[in-house]
């Protein structure tokens, strides 16, 4: 009998904490980090780590290890197996995770926890040495006997085995190659056992408990087996493939075998997604490819990578709203009431949803036009698309396309990839559970291009209403109908949104707000909302619209309301600071031990300035309610205005004329200057402008040159 050499592992191991299988020395499996403890651990020893020693790890079985890094260490295993990494694979579907390949070097005993964070490390003692049979002459006798006995049940099941799978016949000849001490660990890992037995095994030190444990499983694999190949006689030699080695998850229940409860569970779940495949109601194309998968994941060893992946596709698959949709509720007027109540002002906008539900009303299967929003930011454009989808009772999902720029978010990547993904489209369609929801494609003029391609091309399959009932998603593989999929789209400027995307979308502007409108849109949209998000009431409150014309003019500039609403909220946050405080002092100065008695409370009445929000002095009563945010109070808060009103101080000057000017976050207005000095009769021009503005300045003093006469500008000045 040759022995191997003996393994000597470091005295220190970062331990692996698993629970889903048992790792025993001679074996190899595969299994799935996920846990931030041992995620950790793969990232600083496995993929950072490059000498031999750094890929040794001791898998700690049993022992479950808490999702977060901030909980405890759990009870740890006593006993573990060092092993060797030899493979890591990551994934980011269904979360991030990596799948190691390890094999099994030999058992070690736990003397020590050294650190539990970011990984746990242990100090450990090697319990294998896979030396030859102990010296002493009994022990040697009575393990000689058994280990006899032992390899006899292990070459009698093998030999019940087909022998024409390969797998079988390289067992046959290990079971001769290898030393006998190393066989129970080994069988043990490849005969049915649930994760219990291997636990039982593992524990077993002592090489006498572990032969003598063993060989009952070796009995009941072969009773089990016998008890097979009766009842299934009739059938083909096949069958004894199937309970050839490891591909279990197949056999049906051998009588006299302890089910595994894992495998019986990993069994069920296929079961289940073959159910569930079968009653799903996709349609015959995505049916076939299914069941052709679900076919291949039967076979499939667990231990394959790409069983994950195939079981992932296919619990998509199943997951998917193929035929699942809500029922529209369309009623104009009250699409018109609820768009109404949810948005002031927007008119036009409003007008043209409402004749597109309308159209849709009159015509269910309405293909197309995609209505695409197009305004300065904060304006309401993604709410009012949240709106559409509530008068509709349709489900919402927002997609913002803001710096996507690899056309595989759109499209997902082939299942070929490493950690592939379905796209953005299928992926919101898996989210909202059905074939009909709103979907917002939020701003698509900042789609970006890489060498990954262009996310703009895939989204034209998708907006196209001729196309895209046919749409393919990589990953998938089979077309999806996303006719039923109401698209909107937002942006800010058409002119980065390209061509061809542009012309299968009706472009609806959507302009800023005037003063007046954002006065209306404050008091009777935003304020209301803030409100109610810092716990306030207006008895608590009083924002006058003078105070909301002083926020508008000196403190935001901009077309929406999105920094006015966020001034309002600066309001309300200070407010329910002083709120509070007030029911706190309220409670102190009720109680007679903090009030020292009435004299107190009168003292610091006199002594109480006027209110004001900025009032922070200890001895403060209680703001008298509604707290009233004046100008000063405004300036307390949002500190001094941002913005001054320049414009008639400016213009008083001599030589300053206002320019318009527009940029995609709204309009502006500019100061001209022009300002006359002695020199050389040269048109200076500042302020980095553009070919245009430089044009017209020339054009202007050209003008002038050339009607010096006429406003008897003497040639004198200008030269
Ligand atoms: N007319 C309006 N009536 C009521 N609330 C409004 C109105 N316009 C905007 N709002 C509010 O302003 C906030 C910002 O709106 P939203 O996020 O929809 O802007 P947007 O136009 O989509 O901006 P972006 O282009 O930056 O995405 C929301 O809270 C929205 O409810």
């Amino acid at each position: 009998m040759s022995s191997l050499s003996p393994i000597q592992i470091p005295s220190r191991l970062p331990l692996l904490l698993t629970h889903e299988g048992v790792l025993l020395p001679g074996s190899t499996m595969r299994t799935s980090v996920d846990s931030a403890r041992n995620l950790q651990l793969v990232r600083s020893r496995l993929l950072k780590g490059t000498s031999l020693q750094s890929t040794i790890l001791g898998v700690i079985p049993n022992t479950p290890d808490p999702a977060s890094d901030a909980q405890d260490l759990p009870p740890l295993h006593r006993i573990g197996t060092a092993a060797l990494a030899v493979q890591v694979v990551g994934s980011n579907w269904p979360k991030p995770h990596y799948t190691l390949l390890i094999t099994g070097l030999c058992r070690f005993q736990i003397v020590q926890v050294i650190k539990e964070k970011p990984y746990p490390v242990a100090k450990v003692e090697q319990l294998d040495w896979l030396e030859e049979f102990p010296n002493t002459c009994k022990t040697r006798e009575e393990l000689g006997e058994l280990s006899e006995q032992f390899y006899k049940y292990a070459v009698q099941l093998v030999e019940m085995l087909d022998m024409s799978v390969p797998a079988v016949a390289k067992l046959r000849r290990l079971l001769d190659s290898l030393p006998r001490e190393a066989l129970p660990d080994i069988l043990t890992s490849i005969i049915r056992t649930s994760n219990k037995e291997k636990l039982q095994i593992l524990d077993a030190v002592s090489l006498e408990e572990r032969f003598k444990m063993t060989i009952p499983l070796l009995v009941r694999q072969i009773e089990g087996l016998k008890l097979l190949q009766k009842t299934r006689k009739h059938k083909q030699d096949d069958d004894k493939r199937v309970i050839a080695i490891r591909p279990i998850r197949r056999i049906t229940h051998i009588p006299g075998t302890l089910e595994d409860e894992d495998e019986d569970e990993d069994n069920d779940d296929i079961v289940m997604l073959e159910k569930k495949i079968r009653t799903s109601s996709m349609p015959d194309q995505a049916h076939k490819v299914c069941v052709k998968e679900i076919k291949r994941l039967k076979k499939m060893p667990q231990s394959m990578p790409e069983y994950a992946l195939t079981r992932n596709y296919l619990e998509l698959m199943v997951e998917l709203p193929w035929n699942k949709s809500t029922t529209d509720r369309l009623d104009i007027r009250a699409a018109r009431i609820l768009l109404d109540n949810d948005h002031y002002a927007m008119e036009k906008l409003k007008k043209r949803v409402l004749e597109y539900l309308a159209v849709r009303q009159l015509k269910n299967n309405l293909k197309g036009p995609i209505l695409c929003f197009v305004g300065p930011p904060g304006v309401g454009k993604t709410s009012v698309g949240r709106s559409v989808a509530k008068t509709l009772g349709r489900e919402f999902h927002r997609i913002a396309l803001g710096g996507v720029c690899d056309q595989s978010d759109i499209r997902g990547h082939r299942r070929t990839y490493v950690g592939s993904m379905p796209g953005r489209i299928i992926n919101g369609l898996k989210t909202v559970g059905v074939n009909n929801p709103v979907f917002l494609l939020d701003e698509v003029d900042k789609l970006g291009k890489s060498l990954q391609g262009d996310p703009a091309a895939a989204l034209l399959e998708v907006l196209d209403p001729e196309q895209n009932h046919n749409f393919t998603d990589h990953y998938l593989n089979v077309a999806f109908d996303l006719s039923q999929v109401l698209f909107i789209a937002t942006a800010n400027t058409t002119a980065t949104i390209p061509p061809a995307l542009l012309d299968r979308m009706e472009i609806i502007q959507v302009p800023g707000y005037t003063q007046e409108e954002k006065i209306e849109i404050a008091h009777r949209h935003l304020i209301p909302k803030q409100l109610e998000q810092h716990g306030l009431t207006p008895q608590q409150i009083q924002i006058p619209q003078v105070t909301t014309l002083d926020i508008i003019t000196r403190y935001t500039r901009e077309a929406g309301v999105r920094s006015l609403d966020r001034k309002l909220g600066a309001i309300c946050r200070a407010v329910a600071v002083k709120v509070a405080e007030g029911q706190h002092r309220e409670a102190r100065l009720d109680r007679p031990d903090v009030a020292e008695g009435e004299g107190y409370r009168e003292h610091i009445v006199e002594d109480t300035k006027p209110e004001s929000i900025s009032d922070t002095t200890d001895l403060a009563l209680p703001p008298e309610m509604p707290i009233l945010i004046d100008f000063h109070a405004l300036k307390d808060i949002l500190g001094p205005p941002m913005y001054e009103m320049e414009v008639s101080e400016r213009l008083s000057q001599p030589g300053v004329a206002i320019g318009l000017a527009w940029t995609p976050l709204g309009g502006e207005i500019m100061f001209v200057e022009a300002s006359r000095m002695d020199g050389e009769g040269q048109l200076t021009l500042t302020g980095q402008l553009g070919d245009v503005m430089k044009e017209s300045a020339h054009l202007a003093i050209s003008w002038l040159r050339s009607n010096a006469k006429k406003y008897h500008l003497t040639n004198g000045r200008w030269n």
